[in-house]
Order: structure tokens, then C-alpha cells, then sequence
């Protein structure tokens, strides 16, 4: 649904045409429900114009930090900045934001059109000293939404009379028209089919590539975290364990929870035994790495990609095919170490090992990830 957070803005920022992007933060923010805390002292910054995507497993927080974020939620101790301004008693209709959910809510009475254009009016009908849009600045801005969101020619339909995408960039075309000086965004795609959610990660995007204003997007998907976020926020137990560009995060998890819940499919992970000349053995695996003071027991990481068949130096991973999956021209292979570890591995065309066949992958130095074996924090770049 569209919360309509903002109904009779106060602000300037949300009136006119020049109202601008704002970045966002949580200082210090605590919040309890109940004996529950879902998370204590977070600190969490939104740059100003960035998509800022906050991801982690299911019950971590996220929603509760956007819900805080927009004023839905208050705070136990702590305060919400907007653009470095203390905004944590300001109501939400009060902060200029515009949030969209997964469930849309249209009302299914109105028009896409009125829908889209709900909050204006009543913002015009409210306003007082004429400071609300008139009618043709309402119709210039809906005209303006529908077009960036291909709805053109379904300004009178309702509704029941739209598909699953349309609805959704109903609900977008509605956060739009407000100006928002952020989008918060909680999951909005997670009603659509596989094949429209990519198409509608695309739009967003673009979108926000084409308005420049700061989007904070929700998400226990990190397929989608991954092809959107400009920055990624990971949080976990209402922690952030790791903020950074996405390509980082993916190339320098900080831990073995972000180095599993960043890729698709996950890092393979695997106890091994280091001696301090970097000689790797251990259930499937012999090699060698270079890690400073990674020698003992240490946990091994690597992508499912970076295996390879040729003779680059790394470590070697043996295994018993299990199970074969068809992944586009290449085939995703799990195996099994002698000691019944699985790991992934995804095999180039031409390579077709049968269940049961044994496979000696080799991963390059370069794709190695050392984590110390009982925090699980990444240890010093091997090589
Ligand atoms: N209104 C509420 N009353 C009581 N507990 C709540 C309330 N809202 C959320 N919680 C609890 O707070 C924790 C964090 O919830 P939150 O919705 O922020 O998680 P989330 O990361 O967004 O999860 P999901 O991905 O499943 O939506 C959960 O344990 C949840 O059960």
C-alpha cells in the first residue's frame, strides 16, 4: 500500500516544484516492543539521492527501521535525522517522505488517475493560504507520473481492471506525484511474479536514476538487493554487520553471515587446517593459501563461479556429485566432500559429471575468502 505519511505537508519541501532529496539517519535508535528490543544504539545513514538497500533475513528489523524512518513508529530512545535535522517528534505526515508497500492498497473504487492523484487533492483541500497545487499543477504532475511509469492510457481504469505491474506502478505513480524528499520502499515487489519483478527492479532503477531522489528499499531478497542498491546495508538481529556498494559487500564479506546471504547461489563454506607456511588440508580440500595470521583452523569460502578445472594455483575441493541442476549453458553441481560436506560449483558448458561421479574443482588464490574459524570475521586477503 501507499502510506500516506504526508497528507497535509508542512514542509516546504513537499509543495512545490523545487522540493529536493534528503538524506536520512537513525542516531543511536532503540526500539522494543514489548520484551522484545529489535535493535539498540543502531546508527543507520541514508546518503542523500543514493538507492540505499537494507537486507537481511526475515524478522531482522528492516521494516521496523523504515517504519521509524517515516514517522510510523516512534522511537524508545534515540532520533531520526532528515537532511541532519532532528525530526523524531515531528508526526509523519510532517517529514515529507513517501512510502510504498508490497500490498498497494489502492482503493478500488477510484481511478488509477484518482488514486494517483488522492493525496493532492486532499492536500489542496487542506491547505491553507492557497499554498497546495491547483488543479492544473495536479493534473501536470499525474500526467507527468503516469507517463515515467508507461500507465498512459489507463487513467480511468480501476483497479480490478489492471494487472499485478500496473497496480504496483499505481502505487509508485502515487508516491511520485507528492515529491517526496525520499521513497521508502517495503518490500513493494514481493506480489509480483518472478518474471515481473525483474522487469519492475529495471523501472526502479531507472526511475531513480531519472529523479535523483533518495530511495530506501526494503528487502529479504538479495537478488534484488544486489541489481538496485547503489549502496547495501546488511543488517542482521538489528545489527548492521556490513554497509558498503554491493560489488564490495560481494567481494569483501565481512563475515560468514554476509559471505551466505550475499550471492545466489551462496558461498560454499568449509572447515580446513592451515599450517603457518600456508598449506591447506581438510575434508575435499588440500592447497595452499597465503593468509596472515590464518594459520590453525580457519572456515574456507568460495563462490560456486570461481571454480575452475585448469591449473591455476588455489586449493583443489574433491566431492561426489549429488545433484545436477540446468542453469541456462551452464550446470550448477553440488557435491559432496568425503566427510559429507556440500559445496556448489558451477561447471562450464561441456562439463557434465553424472551423479556420483567424482569432481576435483580447483579454486584460484584469488577467489579463496578466509574467516577465522570461531567468529566467523573475515580474515586478512590471502595472496
Ligand atoms: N507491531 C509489532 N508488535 C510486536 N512485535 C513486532 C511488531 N512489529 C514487528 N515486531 C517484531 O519485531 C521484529 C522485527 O520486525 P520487522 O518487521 O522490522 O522485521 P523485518 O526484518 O522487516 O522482517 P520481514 O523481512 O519478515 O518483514 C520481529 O521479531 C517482529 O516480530
Amino acid at each position: 500500500m501507499t502510506a500516506n505519511a504526508t497528507h497535509r505537508p508542512t514542509s516546504a519541501a513537499l509543495g512545490g516544484p523545487a522540493a529536493s532529496s534528503a538524506g536520512l539517519a537513525l542516531r543511536s535508535a532503540t526500539k522494543r516492543y514489548g520484551a522484545e528490543t529489535v535493535f539498540t544504539d543502531l546508527d543507520l545513514t541514508v546518503d542523500n539521492g543514493s538507492f540505499t538497500v537494507l537486507v537481511g533475513p526475515s524478522g531482522c528489523g528492516k521494516s521496523t527501521c523504515l517504519r521509524a524512518l517515516a514517522g510510523l513508529e516512534a522511537l524508545d530512545a534515540g532520533q531520526v535525522l532528515i537532511d541532519g535535522v532532528d525530526v523524531t517528534r515531528l508526526p509523519a505526515r510532517a517529514r515529507g517522505l513517501s512510502m510504498v508497500f508490497q500490498d498497494f492498497a489502492l482503493y478500488p473504487h477510484m481511478t488509477v488517475e484518482q488514486n494517483v492523484t488522492f493525496a493532492l487533492r486532499l492536500q489542496a483541500r487542506h491547505s491553507r493560504r492557497g499554498a497546495g497545487p491547483d488543479r492544473a499543477e495536479i493534473r501536470r504532475r499525474c500526467a507527468e507520473a503516469l507517463t515515467l511509469l508507461e500507465l498512459d492510457g489507463l487513467e480511468q481504469r480501476r483497479p480490478a481492471e489492471l494487472s499485478g505491474g500496473q497496480r504496483q506502478r499505481t502505487a509508485l505513480a502515487r508516491a511520485i506525484v507528492r515529491r517526496p524528499r525520499a521513497f521508502l520502499m517495503d518490500e513493494p515487489l514481493s506480489n509480483l511474479d518472478a518474471q515481473l519483478r525483474g522487469q519492475t527492479r529495471t523501472q526502479l532503477a531507472r526511475l531513480h536514476r531519472r529523479l535523483g531522489t533518495t530511495f530506501l528499499y526494503v528487502t529479504h531478497d538479495q537478488v534484488e538487493a544486489m541489481s538496485m542498491a547503489t549502496r547495501l546495508v546488511v543488517l542482521n538481529r538489528g545489527e548492521i554487520v556490513q554497509a558498503g556498494a554491493p560489488e564490495d559487500v560481494y567481494e569483501r564479506p565481512v563475515d560468514t553471515f554476509v559471505a551466505r546471504f550475499i550471492g545466489s547461489p551462496p558461498m560454499n563454506l568449509a572447515t580446513a587446517s592451515v599450517t603457518g607456511r600456508g598449506d591447506v588440508s581438510g575434508d575435499g580440500l588440500s592447497g595452499r593459501i597465503e593468509a596472515a595470521g590464518a594459520a590453525g583452523q580457519v572456515t574456507i569460502g568460495w563462490r560456486p563461479a570461481v571454480a575452475t578445472s585448469d591449473s591455476t594455483p588455489g586449493v583443489d575441493v574433491t566431492g561426489r556429485v549429488d545433484v545436477v541442476e540446468n542453469v541456462g549453458e551452464d550446470r550448477l553441481v553440488t557435491a559432496l566432500t568425503p566427510g559429507g560436506t556440500a559445496f556448489a560449483a558451477l561447471l562450464k558448458p561441456g562439463t557434465h559429471p553424472g551423479v556420483g561421479a567424482e569432481i576435483t574443482v580447483r579454486v584460484p588464490a584469488s577467489g579463496l575468502h578466509v574467516f577465522d574459524h570461531r567468529t566467523g570475521r573475515r580474515l586478512p586477503a590471502p595472496g
